[in-house]
């Protein structure tokens, strides 16, 4: 077997071209078997598997820089630069980190994890390289979903316009997590059919029309150009680059020899290659979404939905509110940057086609595109992560907070995410929301507050987010019922002793264990801004301590609302903040993750117990 001697692009460069597509078919079958047993992402690596291999066959890595854009397609890179052996670790707490990482490995030139990156750091590089008089190539490998962001525009418009060597790959498989949208996809196939017929012309139409994936793109470059006049010279060619392609992906050979042939040209270059996501392995060539991110699961079988009937996540429970909000209100707009199914969209879009955008990969477009239909007597609802709403701060700022429109921000993977890590993590929206004038910002204890908050923000005039956790709640069954909630009143859940812990969000498990144990007065705060002022005075009359408690970063967050308004208000009153602490989270599951920073109920009751030097350990009741 050739893999079994292949760990590192020095072994590789040791076979010879021939041998390759074997390697491939090796190296497919290891990643299928090590994915399936781990669970991560899996369509994506399927897809860019022969490219990987071309890429470290004919560069000089680690000399040379190779800059995977997101990182989710990047475990065949992992398995040829020394962690084989590793890759069953992917994702889980201590092992291999699901994107590249450079404290992972010298082969991980660039951290990665949010999209459309790539360019700009592998331009980066080339220009540091460059003024240092370093023989070095620089590569970016960008997905066409990851294509549709602004920012790789900002890299391609410079590094068009100076002259400096790198080469921009991309990888064009016509899907996002969901298929491409827009009209950069819809260019990528005119691009196809222009260069396309002249290179199937060149090299032998029989060949390359057979290919699967060149016969899809055939049929997609037929869809996209009826009637167009072919672009002399391609977008790319336009920004200063030179263009190459299409080419087929999967040719492992033919990717070689284009990759040495362009090498050591000195321009900056754009090489489209043509894959199929999910390439290799039928179940995900038919069903890539479905594919794109998997957990462990039976090859044969393939992967299974589930279809036991449990409580909602809450991201089910925005989706089901979503479509219920619309059947009310002919003015609701759902929007998406891309996340259709991670945001729970996928119902709404099938009910409301009419009213659903899905504007790629492309957040700040999302959030000003949302102030736009507001001026005009639309009721936009963002759906997206709170790691990714961070891509479009200024503009919730300028374009919708300081003009007060109302935008609903629907922001889910709140908090800890757990295997993603910390590029994923939505730990600071608290921190980032409740300085923004105007802003409402609730968290949910349950998914039936969740529901509330959703309609609760909808009946407010100016802008509002609701940020809820990945995963379930406590598995309280969201009622059909619609109310609205008291803006920036929360809720007494058990009346207790001298502490009182207040509480923001998705932890009501975890504080109900610690109220308990230490006969504490436990409270729903529901609202970061605007806090419940009036409860957090009546409260410091009666207690002796206060302990409050987020999943989110304690700087900035709600604990420090709770503080800003005692020292404002000359109230002295101890408190202990409990949250997440100011460095960043490693992948895990998310109770793990809480666990390791003393979230989980035990280490809450630990914190308050060692608080002061132990000073309220006597109210620990005994066990
Ligand atoms: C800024 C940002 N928004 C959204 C995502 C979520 N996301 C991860 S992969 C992906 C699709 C990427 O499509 P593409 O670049 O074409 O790669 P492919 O999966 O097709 O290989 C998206 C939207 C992200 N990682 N970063
Ligand atoms: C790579 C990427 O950014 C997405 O695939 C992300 O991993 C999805 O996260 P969820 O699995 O929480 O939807
Ligand atoms: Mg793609």
């Amino acid at each position: 077997m050739l893999f079994d001697n292949i760990n590192t692009p020095a072994d590789l460069k040791s076979l010879t071209i021939e041998e390759l597509p074997a390697l491939c078919d090796e190296v497919r079958k290891y990643l299928l078997q090590s994915v399936s047993d781990s669970g991560g992402h899996l369509a994506s690596g399927l897809g860019a598997l022969e490219l990987t291999v071309a890429l470290h066959y004919v560069y000089d890595t680690p000399n040379d820089r190779l800059i995977w854009d997101v990182g989710h397609q990047a475990y065949v890179h992992k398995l040829l630069t020394g962690r084989r052996d590793q890759l069953r670790t992917i994702k889980k707490k201590d092992g291999l980190c699901g994107f590249p990482r450079r404290e992972e490995s010298k082969y991980d030139d660039f951290g990665v994890g949010h999209s459309s990156t790539s360019i700009s750091a592998a331009l980066g590089m080339a220009l540091a390289a460059k003024q240092q008089g370093i023989d070095r190539h620089s590569i970016a490998v960008i997905g066409d979903g990851a294509l549709t962001a602004g920012l790789a525009y900002e890299a391609l418009n410079h590094a068009g316009d100076i002259d400096t060597e790198m080469l921009v790959v991309l990888n064009d498989n016509d899907m996002s997590i969901s298929p491409n949208v827009g009209g950069l996809s819809k260019y990528l196939a005119r691009l196809l059919s222009g260069n396309f017929y002249s290179t199937m012309r060149e090299n032998s139409k029989k060949i390359l029309a057979n290919t699967p994936v060149m016969k899809r793109f055939a049929r997609r470059a037929e869809e996209h150009t009826k009637g167009m006049i072919m672009p002399s010279a391609t977008l790319f060619e336009e920004m200063g680059f030179v263009y190459y392609g299409p080419v087929d992906g999967h040719d492992v050979i033919e990717l070689v020899k284009i990759l040495e042939n362009i090498k050591d040209i000195n321009e900056p270059k754009f090489l489209h290659v043509v894959t199929q996501k999910g390439k290799g392995y039928e179940p995900a060539e038919k069903d890539p979404i479905g594919y794109h991110a998997v957990s462990v699961f039976d090859l044969k079988a393939g992967v299974q939905k589930s279809n036991k009937p449990s409580t909602p996540t809450y991201t089910q429970v925005f989706g089901r509110w979503l479509c219920d909000m619309a059947a009310k209100d002919e003015k609701l707009v759902g929007i998406t940057p891309a996340m259709r199914e991670g945001s729970g969209l996928v119902e709404f879009s099938k009910e409301f086609p009419d009213r659903y955008y899905d504007v790629a990969i492309a957040e700040q477009h999302a959030v000003t595109l949302a102030a736009g239909m507001a001026c005009d007597g639309l009721k936009p609802i963002v759906a997206i992560y709170s790691t990714f709403l961070q891509r479009a701060y200024d503009q919730l700022i300028h374009d919708v907070a300081l003009q007060n429109l109302p935008v609903v921000f629907a922001i889910d993977r709140a908090g800890l995410v757990g295997s993603d890590g910390p590029t994923h993590s939505g730990n600071y929206d608290f921190s980032y929301l409740r300085c923004i004038p105007n802003m409402i910002v609730m968290a949910p204890s349950n998914e039936d507050e969740c529901r509330q908050m959703l309609y609760t923000a909808y009946q407010q005039n100016g802008p509002t987010a609701v940020r809820y956790p990945r995963g379930k709640g406590t598995g309280v069954e969201p009622q059909e019922e619609m109310k609205e909630l008291a803006v920036g009143k929360g809720e007494v859940l058990r009346k207790g002793n001298s502490i009182a812990i207040l509480m923001f969000g998705s932890l009501l498990e975890e504080a109900t264990i610690a109220a308990k144990a230490f006969g504490a007065t436990l409270v729903n705060m529901r609202f970061v801004k605007p806090i419940d002022e009036d409860l957090i005075r009546s409260l410091s009359e009666s207690h002796e301590l206060f302990v409050t408690l987020e999943d989110n970063a304690i700087k900035g967050g709600a604990g420090s609302a709770v503080n800003e308004f005692l020292l404002e208000q000359d109230i002295s009153m101890p408190v202990l903040n409990c949250g997440i602490p100011d460095k960043y989270i490693e992948h895990a599951t998310r109770e793990e993750q809480l666990e390791e920073i003393g979230l989980d109920g035990a280490g809450i009751v630990k914190q308050i117990g060692e608080f002061n030097q132990g000073k309220y350990s006597e109210h620990l009741k005994t066990a």
